[in-house]
């Protein structure tokens, strides 16, 4: 189990992430045990049928009644960028948001500033930022932290264990997060994209479509493994399959002059840009 002081854990906004961050702390990593038990966790959201799904799915205390929550050393606000104030101001400094009690505030929204939640949160609340993705949920997740003004280096580590269990964490300055979110948090979206476009294209040369969605996924597994677990760089490896005057160079050099790399460049640009928008002060 996870150690003081990081052993009750609420989640404000239990969806798609949070319900994924609250199954994996859930679930035993053997050899090691689950990082938390039900008792320590728990979740405020909008809904009373999502509430009643997660308590009867995970058996951990949820509610719609923010005021209701049970107290906690740590509180993960897991809610949409655009929601984040008003589920914060509505609470009206009840619940996980009185002045009452040290709390560490972990908010993994996209592009909302440390500083602006500092604002929205009791004053001096220690506040961690984290991007995490959606590939947690298999444990091979990749997940961003900063610290906030009042946040230690105890805060930070608390942070750290609570997304360790899902894979890769990395701790950056806060003016790189915008550009982490374009990348790794959204980038598995890319990816998927990518094996669609891999999948059409072969269907075009005359595949057919479940036959060439299995070569395109097992590619893409396949090379991000090889990368991971070998020891050649991207480069090396692409050019370890580009016969002379073979079919990768002439896909390479298609792709190239069709402006593959500045698709990309501006699809991440597009991202970090709107990442900024959306910690902009309404
Ligand atoms: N999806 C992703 O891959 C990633 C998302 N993020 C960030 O994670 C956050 C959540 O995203 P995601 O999980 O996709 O979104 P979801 O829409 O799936 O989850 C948002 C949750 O917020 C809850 N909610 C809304 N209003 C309130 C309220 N007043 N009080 C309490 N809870 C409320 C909703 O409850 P209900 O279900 O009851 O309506 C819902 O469960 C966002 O800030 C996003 O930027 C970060 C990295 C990756
Ligand atoms: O699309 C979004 O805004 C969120 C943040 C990163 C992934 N999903």
């Amino acid at each position: 189990m996870i150690e003081s002081p990081c052993s009750r854990v609420l989640v404000v906004g239990a969806g798609t992430m949070g319900e994924a961050l609250i199954a994996g702390w859930l679930r035993p990593q053997p050899p090691a045990p689950a990082l938390l038990d039900a008792r320590q966790v728990a979740a405020v959201n909008a809904r009373p049928a999502r509430s009643d799904e997660l308590t009867a799915r995970y058996g951990i205390a949820c509610t719609c009644d923010v005021a209701q929550a049970p107290s906690a050393d740590v509180v993960v606000l897991a809610v949409k960028p655009q929601k984040m104030a008003e589920v914060v101001r509505q609470a009206n400094g009840r619940g996980p948001f009185a002045p009452d009690a040290r709390r560490l505030y972990v908010s993994i929204a996209a592009g909302v500033s440390t500083a602006a939640l500092e604002r929205l949160l009791p004053e001096g609340s220690p506040v961690v930022r984290a991007m995490p993705n959606m590939p947690l949920r298999i444990g091979a997740g990749a997940t961003a932290l900063c610290a906030g003004a009042h946040a230690g280096e105890a805060d930070l580590r608390c942070a750290s264990r609570l997304f360790s269990c899902f894979g890769l964490v990395e701790k950056v300055s806060e003016q790189l997060m915008d550009a982490v979110c374009a990348v790794s948090g959204s980038g598995p979206a890319y990816v998927a994209a990518f094996v669609e476009a891999l999948r059409d294209a072969g269907q075009a040369c005359g595949l057919e479509r479940g036959l060439s969605e299995r070569l395109a996924l097992q590619t893409v597994l396949g090379t991000a493994r090889m990368l991971a677990e070998g020891n050649q760089s991207p480069a090396e490896l692409r050019r370890s399959i580009c016969s002379p005057g073979g079919t990768t160079l002439a896909a390479l050099d298609a792709m190239s002059a069709s402006g593959f790399d500045s698709v990309l460049a501006r699809g991440v640009a597009a991202a970090c840009s709107r990442s900024k928008e959306l910690g902009a002060p309404s």
